[in-house]
């Protein structure tokens, strides 16, 4: 049996799963210095979103509030030197960031400030360390910022069912919920690249790690009755609510682990009870090929399932065994989260199609879904790029067997069919079009296993891929 836990990503920041295992103090130690790191990085979003949102001119605003890390009080002039004498690691972040400042360093020089001498200015006007009397400011047009009342609600809360009531407070404009959305799968279908992807764009904000696992880790039993410590570090260190209230909830949180598609029977109903506004999005592979990314995964770190054949390479058993596992089979898995969310909240997308020629538009709809610009983030917009690929590429493909392959295809087919069907019941996406697309797929498979076998050879094996 294939295991349905997915490789750890090679991206920068482990994922906390592989902190299975380890002492909680230990991986709450390194989450924090991770997290370090990270704030430092997205404060530099916090910046831009504050300026492109905000009518009083940059530099005139403070980004600190209440109770958040103080050294969010920072200019954009003084995070870019600070910035640029610490250096960085990671290459994209480090770019994407840069661009930030960029454009923070513009907007507050376009509102008569200079990135070399914009001095700080805090919430009530005080500039150079000395208050300004509110009627001076606004002689000069100044004004200070009011919270809405739903992010003062959310300020204060430290459990989960908290910040339910914070979302019945009203909103300013342009106000995102929080969390906004969750990436919940599926396992093997680009959501690596879908996370590192989206964290680049200005307006979203995510945790350091993808799949920090905490309601199928943590919260099992009962999201709300969770510990509240945990509770509270998930909604302050994993979520980083004052980063996004010193953004004054103008990015969209999320996070992102897989696991959470698979544990829908317990966790959608608790999830809808939990965070009814909350967005979520999906993503669905040929099963076949999904069960194949599964196995070499396991492959590519040295772990080898019996249902294996190592010395012939024959993985018929395991994929097999992985179709016909209800734990990870498309339908009973989607069916939770399909009944439990409106069509309007779920995004469906087809992992062929978002990793291939559809790639612009499948990333554009997704966008739009969440409501953060379509065209962002601006160094590559429409380009998913490639992280958490298999290590061994066997280009060549997997042997089995023509009579193998149609059992598989079978499966395949059952599954998806009923998937897509269900979801397009519910409305949730257009499938007819996707299951087309992996019929040709195994329909060609089929055809050059056919045409590659001698007559009478049942036995003889075809190469087939994981596209
Ligand atoms: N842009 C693009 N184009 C083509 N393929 C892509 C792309 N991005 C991710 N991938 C493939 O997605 C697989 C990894 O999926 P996940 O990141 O969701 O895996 S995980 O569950 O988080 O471990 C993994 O599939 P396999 O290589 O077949 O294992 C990745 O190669």
């Amino acid at each position: 049996m294939l295991e349905a836990t997915p490789k750890p990503s090679p991206a920068r920041a482990p994922r906390l799963r592989s902190h299975r295992g380890w002492p909680l103090r230990r991986s709450l130690l390194v989450a924090t210095i991770a997290l370090a790191g990270y704030a430092w990085t997205r404060h530099s979003s916090v910046s831009a979103v504050i300026a492109r949102n905000s009518q009083p001119p940059l530099q005139q605003l403070s980004l600190q509030q209440p109770g958040s890390h103080s050294g969010y009080a920072h200019t954009a002039a003084e995070e870019m030197a600070e910035r640029a004498s610490a250096g960085g690691s990671d290459e994209k972040q480090e770019s994407a960031a840069g661009k930030k400042y960029e454009d923070v360093t513009r907007t507050a020089g376009a509102a008569g400030g200079s990135s070399s001498s914009a001095p700080t200015a805090g919430a009530g006007g005080a500039v150079g360390g000395k208050a300004k009397p509110r009627e001076q400011q606004q002689a000069q047009g100044q004004h200070s910022y009011v919270p809405s009342p739903f992010e003062d609600a959310l300020r204060a809360c430290s459990s989960l069912s908290c910040i339910r009531e914070a979302h019945k407070q009203p909103k300013h404009p342009g106000q995102f919920n929080f969390p906004h959305f969750y990436l919940l799968g599926f396992p093997k279908c680009a959501t690596t690249s879908l996370f590192h992807h989206l964290i680049q764009h200005p307006q979203v904000m995510a945790p350091i790690v993808k799949e920090p696992d905490f309601f199928t880790n943590l919260c099992k039993d009962s999201a709300a009755a969770c510990d509240p410590h945990e509770q509270e570090l998930y909604i302050n260190t994993t979520l980083h609510r004052n980063i996004a209230l010193s953004a004054r909830m103008h990015m969209a949180v999320f996070e992102g682990s897989t696991h959470y598609s698979l544990a829908g029977d317990w966790l959608a109903p608790q999830l809808k009870e939990l965070m009814p506004w909350v967005k979520l999005v999906l993503s669905i592979r040929e099963p076949i090929s999904r069960a194949i990314s599964m196995l070499q995964h396991n492959l590519d770190h040295q772990r080898f399932p019996k249902c294996y054949d190592r010395e012939r390479r024959l993985i018929f058993k395991c994929i097999k065994a992985n179709l016909e596992d209800s734990s990870v089979r498309y339908a009973p898995r989607l069916k939770a989260w399909v009944e439990n969310f409106p069509g309007e909240q779920l995004h469906i997308m087809q992992y062929e199609d978002l990793t291939g020629s559809g790639m612009k538009t499948a990333l554009r709809d997704l966008k739009r879904f969440i409501g953060i610009d379509p065209k962002l983030p601006s160094a590559s917009p429409d380009d998913l790029g490639l992280h958490n690929a298999r290590r061994d590429n066997y280009t060549e493909g997997w042997p089995m067997t023509l009579q193998e392959y149609r059992v598989l295809v079978a499966l395949a087919r059952e599954d998806t069919g009923d998937a897509l069907s269900m979801v397009a019941r519910h409305g949730v996406a257009a499938a007819s079009r996707w299951q087309q697309a992996w019929e040709r797929g195994w329909q060609n498979n089929l055809q050059r296993c056919t045409q590659s076998k001698q007559e009478g050879d049942d036995d003889a094996l075809c190469m087939i891929p994981a596209s």
